[in-house]
């Protein structure tokens, strides 16, 4: 199959390749004038060297000064060079006036020594603190993103500012920082230009700027015009990254084979890249156009410059040495100028990044939980959720939990059963103060869980989750999860959960990486990694131990010892159970069964078997005579499965 199409390709099908839908706030900002954005610079560089300031404060006195001193040494320079030539230019004898002039010479280059020492040395500065500035913004942004709410992940748009932060916001609080320090720089030795032309001639200097403005103009326009676009492209590239993660990655090698899913992905992400390819060079198409408009101006205002000076010459209202000077003088000033424009600009293009990076930081802070009342809950006596409501966002017209009531008492197992997506693992999460209801109360002991501590919370509970994660880190640490283990808890942990098994077969056993993208690490079979996740709740000193579906990869044998775990736990622990494996939860104290987000029926499983038609007593049936071959129950076969026409 042809990957490439020469031809122009048709609108991408998609939905994120349309990204001005998803970016309505994109025209905002391009509506923005230049000088609308260039006011909000002097706060933004005023941020980002705070930022410096944070990270180390000798690197940026250091940087600062130092380019201070040297921005000085070169305004001296140019001084000097003025004196020089005025002697040269003076009457006289040749010999004569080079030895008048031999002083400010002598300025001249001890003037560019200085300058030229200062300058490696605020370099030096500098190249020490960008990292600085940069570790520290990282750090910044984990922080942040470690502490939001969970839900704040759920966020889509959220998601696309993350993605901006990480992509470029970060590394641009550091660029921002060295443009800043690129404008002080500039500023002084304009002005000391600026200084020298005012003194030959006032008109001098309102030429210069002349020549430069429209250079400016254009590469700010540029900027921004280059900006607008890469920020309008964030969602599809988020997604052009996630298809070429699958395409790269380990996780996804072996299904994108089994299912010959190379050919379609990188379909998908040719479209994708030839989108963003064709948005970049129709971008990269204005920015020649206006860099050339910007280009003719400059020259046209140039030749005006050079013109105005001729009049003057003719005139005689400007002798031929200040000419001379003059036009040094304009020449320097014009890279002055320029280089500053440059710095300006860049310093803009930066910042306009950075701001997402403050912005993310920004939207960040707004999800991170209520301060912490440091209130303990203290050992469950009693959780209780009552008239629970919960909407993922984005779906907040559609709840996922509509009013639940359920109640755990201390040493109760109590089962949460319902068909696939009726909002089980939901609850848990709310149980586990994952989530906070948007209606009703979670309540420890009779207080709302919001009016507690959430890490204290989280300590007294175990979650044994269905999504659980394999962290790249050693086996040990993948059950204790924190950088102390105790060796006894650890122990029986392991052997409760089965775990104890895997870790002996491990090469390093406890001490084995958990990632086979590194040296020496290890894989493990989904069965193997599910009972390291089993460990991990079991080794908790928790008094609710919540179990999400903790044996669907085991096996017969470790299935029926966790089970029995479990329920040996609850001697002393709550245990909420979450399983589709309806005869283990016979035993529990309650069962709760939970349909679209509402519980429809509870009581233990006599009681619950005991109503006519009820669902539960349905789907245990179901399963029961799955295993006992009882045929009465069975439904008859759906005509669109494979082969249920033939049977
Ligand atoms: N992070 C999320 N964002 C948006 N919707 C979600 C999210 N997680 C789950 N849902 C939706 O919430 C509903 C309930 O999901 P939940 O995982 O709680 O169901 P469940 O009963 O545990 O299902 P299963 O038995 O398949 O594990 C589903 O419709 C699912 O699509």
């Amino acid at each position: 199959m042809r990957l490439r199409r020469r031809t122009a390709r048709p609108a991408p099908e998609q939905p994120e390749v349309k990204a001005s839908r998803y970016n309505p706030w994109v025209h905002e900002l391009e509506a923005a004038s230049f000088w609308v954005v260039a006011t909000r610079l002097p706060a933004m560089i005023a941020l980002a060297l705070g930022r410096a300031w944070r990270a180390s404060r000798i690197d940026t006195l250091a940087t600062v000064g130092l380019n201070l001193g040297a921005g000085v040494a070169s305004a001296a320079g140019l001084l000097a060079v003025s004196g020089v030539l005025e002697e040269l230019f003076a009457a006289g004898p040749t010999p004569d006036r080079v030895r008048d002039a031999l002083p400010a010479l002598l300025v001249v280059a001890g003037a560019a020594l200085v300058r030229g020492a200062l300058s490696a040395a605020a370099g030096w500065a500098q190249a020490r603190l960008e990292p600085q500035v940069e570790r520290a913004a990282e750090l910044e942004l984990f922080d942040l993103t470690s502490r939001m709410r969970l839900e704040a992940f759920d966020d889509s748009d959220l998601a696309d500012a993350m993605y901006r932060a990480r992509d470029r916001g970060v590394g641009e609080v550091a660029r921002t920082v060295t443009c800043a320090i690129d404008i002080l720089n500039g500023v002084i030795s304009l002005l000391a230009v600026a200084g020298v032309l005012t003194v030959l001639h006032p008109l001098l200097l309102g030429l210069l700027v002349l020549t430069v403005v429209p250079d400016g103009w254009a590469a700010a326009r540029a900027a921004r015009l280059r900006y607008t676009r890469i920020r309008e492209l964030t969602t599809t590239r988020r997604r052009q990254y996630i298809i070429g993660a699958l395409l790269a990655e380990r996780q996804s090698a072996a299904e994108l084979r089994s299912y010959n899913m190379r050919t379609f992905l990188l379909a998908e992400y040719t479209t994708i890249a030839d989108h963003v390819r064709a948005v970049l060079l129709a971008v990269a198409l204005r920015q020649t156009r206006v860099r050339v408009a910007g280009d003719a101006a400059g020259g046209i205002a140039a030749v005006a410059t050079y013109c105005a000076l001729g009049v003057l010459l003719l005139s005689g209202s400007m002798p031929l040495a200040v000419a001379g000077t003059a036009v040094l003088a304009i020449r320097q000033g014009q890279g002055s100028l320029a280089q500053l424009l440059y710095s300006v600009n860049f310093c803009y293009e930066s910042a306009l990044f950075f701001n997402d990076f403050l912005e993310f930081c920004h939207q960040a802070r707004t999800r991170l939980p209520a301060p912490s009342s440091g209130v303990d809950p203290g050992e469950l006596r009693e959780l209780t959720a009552r008239g629970v409501v919960f909407a993922y966002p984005g779906d907040e017209e559609r709840p996922v939990l509509r009013g639940v009531d359920i109640v755990l008492r201390k040493g109760e197992i109590v089962a949460l059963v319902g068909e696939n997506g009726s909002g089980k693992s939901t609850l848990a999460r709310l149980l586990a103060g994952l989530y906070l209801p948007h209606q009703g109360t979670i309540a420890w002991n009779g207080t709302d869980t919001a009016d507690l501590d959430p890490e204290k919370l989280r300590d007294r509970i175990g979650l044994i989750s269905q999504d659980y994660t394999q962290w790249p880190l050693s086996a040990r640490r993948n059950i204790t999860m924190s950088a102390d283990s105790d060796d006894g808890r650890l122990l029986r942990a392991m052997r409760l959960s089965g775990a104890d098994a895997v870790v002996g077969e491990l090469e390093d056993g406890l001490d084995t990486l958990l990632d086979k993208r590194f040296v020496g690490g290890a894989d493990l079979s989904g069965g193997q990694k599910q009972r390291i996740a089993a460990a991990r709740g079991l080794y908790r000193r928790a008094d609710l131990v919540i179990a999400d579906e903790p044996t669907a990869a085991l096996d017969a044998k470790a299935e029926k010892r966790l089970f029995d775990t479990l329920h040996a736990a609850a001697q002393d622990t709550t245990v909420l159970l979450i399983t589709h494996r309806l005869a283990s939860v016979r035993m529990a104290d309650r069962i709760y069964v939970l349909d679209h987000g509402r519980v429809i029926e509870h009581g233990t499983h006599d009681e619950l078997m005991a109503i006519a038609d009820g669902r539960y007593r349905d789907l245990f049936s179901l399963q029961a005579d799955a295993y006992t071959g009882i045929a009465g129950r069975a439904e008859p076969p759906d005509p669109a499965l494979p082969g249920a026409a033939a049977g």
